[in-house]
């Protein structure tokens, strides 16, 4: 390989042949600080004070290396570099990072993952590493809120380089101890992680940068870090040719008032053109159209403004762009688009098909109805009811529609009458379907979130089936009758008892065990507790009770042991009973066994 000053020297970005921006999207767990972090980075990009210290794109901003330079002060001299700078995606959230998809994996060339030192990991953390791990995207942790550690002065610039050592010891060891769990935390999913002024390899190690978003500290070391970090490891995957045809994602879909629907799209190889035919990931198969124009935000437009967009001829990678061009009404967002121009459109389409069924999700015959709001959402919901072995019936991009909720009304199981909902809406009549028919629908905005309210729902399901099963089950009870509680021998007997196990109800057979085997004794028919008459009673307790039975009072005494509703083949499922630990599918055959033998037993009686 050609040494780096040599490569820049022999062959700079050429017409047709340039380095592109690396594509840097920003995730982590809900309030850690993403979007103060882009608010920062953007915000003192903006008060280096001079025009294009940054570019607003659609979706995007673009920092040119000078404006790094210049925020990052020493740390990143413009001479070490030729990439043009980072171009940060607005939308904060892995959400936003799994719409992002290039063949193969992510688009976003580097993530920063947040964490609030103080609070550490959590389950949006793990989800984005879990991404991150997936697609193979490399990234830097930004170690947020160290201004918030007990006993920490703020000073500006670094806090790695100079101010960390003059801080006092209890904080400098309080946001040690932090970070070093950060770094145990990455170490627990597989990576090897330091610090980042340690760290010798950015391949193998994630740096973990402290900082501020709030003041600014330490962003310097962020921004070092990622331009290192593109610098040395992606230099070549940047070399593109910028009059080629356009590859990018879709990231949203939009409808603009004189446009129709447009899409949102982040656009990471060559360029577009006005009146490019372009191929569409849609919902229904590729889209065919045209550009009928492209559109960037218009600088400080106000937005109830008609004119919110510029229109401009041509865009290059990498770049967000808003494309207007007819029947996108369909676009999925998260789908691949690409310029037709030196390949045949079939070429093309085939291209988009085949990228589209790359985003596979594994659906069984029996399961649950999933929306996304995105294919990289899609994916990352199917991936994440797969770890939760939660089969699915079908999984499409869009909002809940009338046809999704008969797709889930057909499922045989009540548990898979349910559509799991991730950042959609409702079509209105869709709500009308839903109000008429058995099916769940679940809906939110955290995949972790959905997943486990999915969860609650079954496991709120399987306990109340578990306690029909315990209902129908016959309930063996042991009882005994006290100390001078005969109260009458016969027609019918009265006797006072107490409940030793089980449950004893009015109206079931009475037993007592005679040799090895149980003799009836004659039929509950009344029980009353502190004088009121009750249907049930259960363990622990102590009643009157009266038994009819022709030989009742020659069969019992006081202190007998009694049973109700126990033939001699239960005996042995008596004894779990008692354990009080069958498990639930235990429990369902013993349900089946007992009513299949209460039928037949003649011990049963009538
Ligand atoms: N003290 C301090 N507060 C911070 C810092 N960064 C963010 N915050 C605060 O933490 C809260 C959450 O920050 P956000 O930037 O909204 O967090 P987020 O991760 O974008 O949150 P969501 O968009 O809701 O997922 C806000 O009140 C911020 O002001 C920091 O470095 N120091």
């Amino acid at each position: 390989m050609s040494d780096t000053d040599a490569d820049a020297d022999a062959s700079p970005a050429t017409e047709s042949n340039a380095l592109r921006t690396p594509i840097v999207a920003v995730l982590g767990h809900v309030d850690h600080g993403k979007t103060t972090l882009l608010d920062k980075i953007r915000g003192s990009a903006v008060s280096e004070g001079e025009a294009g210290a940054i570019t607003q794109h659609i979706g995007a901003t673009a920092v040119p290396l000078e404006t790094v330079s210049q925020m990052a002060g020493s740390l990143v001299k413009p001479e070490d570099f030729d990439l043009p700078g980072l171009l940060f995606i607005d939308t904060p959230g892995h959400h936003s990072f799994s719409t992002l998809r290039s063949r193969g994996g992510a688009l976003a060339d580097i993530a920063i993952v947040v964490v609030d030192v103080n609070d550490g990991f959590q389950p949006q953390t793990l989800e984005a590493l879990d991404i991150l791990k997936r697609t193979g995207t490399p990234f830097v942790v930004a170690a947020n809120k160290i201004d918030t550690t007990p006993g920490w002065n703020p000073q500006d610039g670094s806090p790695i380089q100079g101010s960390y050592d003059s801080q006092s010891d209890s904080a400098r060891g309080r946001l040690d101890e932090n970070l070093y769990e950060i770094i145990g935390n990455l170490s627990d999913e597989g990576f090897s992680a330091d610090l980042y002024w340690r760290v010798q390899n950015f391949q193998k190690n994630v740096g973990v940068v402290p900082l501020s978003a709030m003041t600014g500290e330490g962003i310097p070391d962020l921004l070092a870090v990622l331009m290192g970090l593109s610098q040395r490891y992606m230099k070549e995957e940047m070399e593109i040719d910028v009059s080629g045809p356009g590859a990018g994602t879709v990231l949203e879909v939009k409808e603009e008032r004189g446009f129709g629907a447009t899409v949102d799209v982040v656009l990471y190889d060559g360029s577009v053109r006005e009146d490019d035919v372009i191929v569409v990931g849609g919902v229904n198969g590729p889209i065919v159209t045209e550009v009928r124009a492209l559109l960037q935000p218009r600088p400080n437009a106000e937005i109830r403004t008609e004119k919110r967009f510029d229109k401009v001829e041509e865009v290059r990678a990498a770049a967000g762009i808003k494309i207007a061009a007819p029947d996108l009404d369909d676009a999925m967002a998260g789908a691949p688009i690409r310029v037709v121009r030196d390949r045949s459109e079939e070429e093309v389409i085939e291209d988009v098909t085949s990228e589209l069924a790359e985003i596979e999700v594994d659906t069984a015959d029996e399961g649950v109805v999933v929306k996304a709001d995105t294919l990289g959402s899609l994916e990352a919901m199917a991936n994440a009811l797969k770890e939760a072995e939660v089969p699915i019936l079908r999984a499409e991009v869009g909002d809940v529609a009338p046809r999704d909720v008969a797709v889930a009304s057909t499922a045989r199981e009540m548990e898979n009458k349910v559509i799991l909902g991730f950042s959609v809406d409702v079509l209105p009549n869709a709500e009308d379907e839903l109000e008429t028919s058995e099916v769940r629908l679940f809906r939110d905005d955290v995949i972790y979130q959905l997943v486990e309210e999915y969860e609650e729902f079954i496991d709120e399901r399987q306990r109340a089936q578990q306690e029909t099963v315990m209902d129908k089950i016959i309930r063996p009870c042991r009882f005994r009758i006290l100390e001078d509680h005969v109260f009458r021998q016969s027609g019918p007997a009265v006797v006072g008892v107490e409940v030793m196990s089980g449950t004893l109800k009015n109206n079931t057979n009475v037993a007592k065990w005679e040799g090895n085997k149980p003799t009836r004794v004659g039929q509950l028919s009344g029980i009353q507790e502190q004088g009121e008459d009750v249907s049930e009673v259960r363990a622990g307790n102590r009643v009157s009770i009266a038994i009819d039975g022709p030989t009742v009072g020659r069969q019992i005494e006081e202190g007998d042991e009694l049973w109700t509703e126990l033939p001699e083949k239960h005996a042995k499922i008596l004894e779990q009973e008692l354990s009080d630990e069958i498990p639930a599918d235990e429990l369902e055959a013993l349900t089946g066994y007992l009513n299949k033998h209460r039928r037949r037993d003649p011990f049963w009686g009538k």
